[in-house]
């Protein structure tokens, strides 16, 4: 009793305002200073274990640096690396603890298949934020567990698999493709949207046994990715302001103080997704990949619980719908814009039935192929670069000439940014032009050249929705070439409105997202 008199007694306001004095004060904020001056001498000290490693000094003595360009000016450190790297070398220390690689022959090393280990890293992740979405394989920093995750996910989107979906595939785009006629003569619209519509449309009816209903409402917009985007917009203020990720927890609480956009992505990962995924579980017979996710004898029960399952749907949705959009966005507009590119295609497209496509069929035409891949390497579906921890292994780099050679010790991350790797000149002469021939040698798809893109990652970590994203790109883009591009024009659409300015994860235009304005007549 004596001991609570004599705490309450401390708290007196007397006491506190003495205790936050002003000298107190300077004293506690000086600590702190000195606390993080320490660490930025030791960051550029010999003591540190990537001392000897080349780049920005400023750069290697605090996150401040990376904060700046990624944070402040949004999503513009990649441009800034990529600097670096003309200054310093292959390899080049990016913060105090990462390094990065732009050396596209070391691709398999950083994103190692198999057995290797590799787990990604928190930093990078805290993009992802809290709550479900931190929860998911995607966000997984562990090799193993991240195994476990992939491992139940992955027979669903199997090439096997997705051959089986085609039909689904088809139809949808058949009828995302009439809902556009439908629009001829009526004004421009955003052909991105449309995409957006289609391929969320896709993953929803394939995970939870319904489609969102994206192409049967009236217009385009809103869809998931409108949605979307607000998540995306947060996701530098999520990596770099901690008490912003410690708020995040709490979204759904103060959900009705939030931005539209905000608010309706809270509300899909809290309520829409999983009334989805209950309704999937009730329906087993038409539950699809939940309701079967489920029953998985390679997931453990406590792995199936509705706040995780609803963060890998959520994810499901936002990986599969904005990035093959993109990407049918890009293709699009250079067909249009490059008609002799759109004359070839339709040479190579003869004898094919425009209402009856194949992909199987398709795959076959390599210009196709080409005008795909080209896109793919222009348009990837994330800009920003991807870490990987090798956590048993020390990386052994040699370049190609011999003039570099590193040994990356084991546990430091080290990455790699597609849109760099993409614009190597050795491998791509003219990087920022769109030429679907560099993808042919001899009248064959060039699959040497295939092995340098890193459009859908690499290794264990690389894209789940490969083979979808695949039935729906050729699915899809031969549709728009029989069907809508005959009749259709870009209105106030150029390069800008395609080409890759910066990134907030996926890639942003010097005006925003990607986007492709068309009129049909
Ligand atoms: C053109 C279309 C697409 C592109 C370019 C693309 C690209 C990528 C990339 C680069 C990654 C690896 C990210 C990293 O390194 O952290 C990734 C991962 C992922 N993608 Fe895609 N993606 C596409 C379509 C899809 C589709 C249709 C789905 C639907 C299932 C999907 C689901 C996922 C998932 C779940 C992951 C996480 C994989 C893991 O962590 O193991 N993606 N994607």
């Amino acid at each position: 009793m004596a001991a609570i008199m004599n705490s309450s007694s401390f708290l007196t306001t007397e006491n506190l305002r003495a205790g936050l004095s002003l000298a107190n004060l300077l004293y506690l904020v000086s600590l702190w200073l000195g606390y993080h001056l320490l660490i930025a001498a030791y960051n550029i000290s010999p003591f540190h274990p990537l001392y000897r490693f080349p780049g920005s000094k400023l750069a290697a003595t605090s996150y401040l640096y990376e904060t700046y360009y990624d944070w402040w000016l949004v999503g513009r450190y990649g441009k800034r690396i990529r600097r670096m790297h003309e200054k310093y070398g292959p390899i080049v220390r990016i913060n105090p603890d990462e390094l990065h690689c732009n050396d596209p022959y070391f691709t398999d090393e950083i994103y190692a298949s198999g057995n290797r280990i590799r787990d990604k890293w928190q930093h990078q992740l805290n993009t992802g934020a809290a709550g479900p979405v931190s929860v998911t394989e995607f966000s997984t920093v562990s090799h193993e567990l991240h195994r476990i995750r992939k491992g139940a996910l992955a027979r669903f989107f199997s090439r096997q698999q997705t051959l089986k979906l085609e039909g689904e595939v088809h139809d949808f785009a058949q009828r995302t493709i009439e809902k556009m006629l439908r629009s001829a003569d009526k004004g421009p619209f955003d052909v991105k949207e449309a995409f957006n519509c289609f391929t969320a449309d896709i993953i929803s009816q394939y995970s939870f046994g319904e489609p969102m209903g994206f192409i049967d409402q009236d217009g385009w917009e809103p869809n998931f990715t409108t949605w979307v985007k607000s998540f995306f917009k947060s996701a530098y203020t999520m990596r770099y302001v901690a008490p912003a990720r410690i708020l995040a927890q709490f979204a759904p609480l103060f959900a009705n103080y939030m931005g539209e956009n905000l608010r309706a992505v809270t509300r899909q990962i809290a309520v829409v997704i999983p009334r989805y995924i209950q309704k999937a579980l009730d329906n087993p017979e038409n539950g699809r990949v939940f309701a079967e996710l489920m029953e998985s004898q390679m997931l453990p029960e406590e792995e199936k619980s509705m706040y995780r399952l609803s963060g890998e749907g959520f994810n499901l949705l936002a990986a599969g719908t904005e990035t093959t959009a993109a990407t049918l966005t890009c293709i699009t507009y250079y067909l249009l814009s490059q008609p002799e590119i759109y004359a070839r295609l339709m040479k190579a497209l003869e004898g094919v039935d425009p209402l009856n496509l194949k992909w199987t069929d398709l795959e076959q035409r390599p210009y196709l192929w080409a005008v795909i891949h080209e896109a793919l390497r222009l348009t990837p579906g994330v800009s920003h670069r991807s870490a990987r921890i090798a956590r048993t292994e020390d990386l052994i780099y040699k370049s190609k000439d011999e003039r570099f050679q590193w040994v990356i010790p084991k546990g430091v991350p080290i990455g790699m940014t597609s849109v760099i790797n993409h614009s190597n000149e050795e491998l791509f002469p003219n990087p920022d032009e769109y030429i679907p021939e560099r993808w042919i040698v001899d009248g064959q798809p060039n699959y040497a050249l295939e092995k340098f893109l890193i459009s859908f990652g690499k290794g264990t970590r690389s894209c789940l929705g490969t083979q979808l994203a695949y039935c729906e790109l050729f699915l899809m883009a031969a549709a728009m070439a029989f069907r809508v591009l005959p009749r259709a024009q870009l209105y106030e659409t150029s390069i800008e409105d395609i080409r890759y300015e910066y990134d907030l994860v996926v890639p942003q235009t010097i005006n925003g997202s990607i986007a492709a304005r068309i009129i049909i007549s």
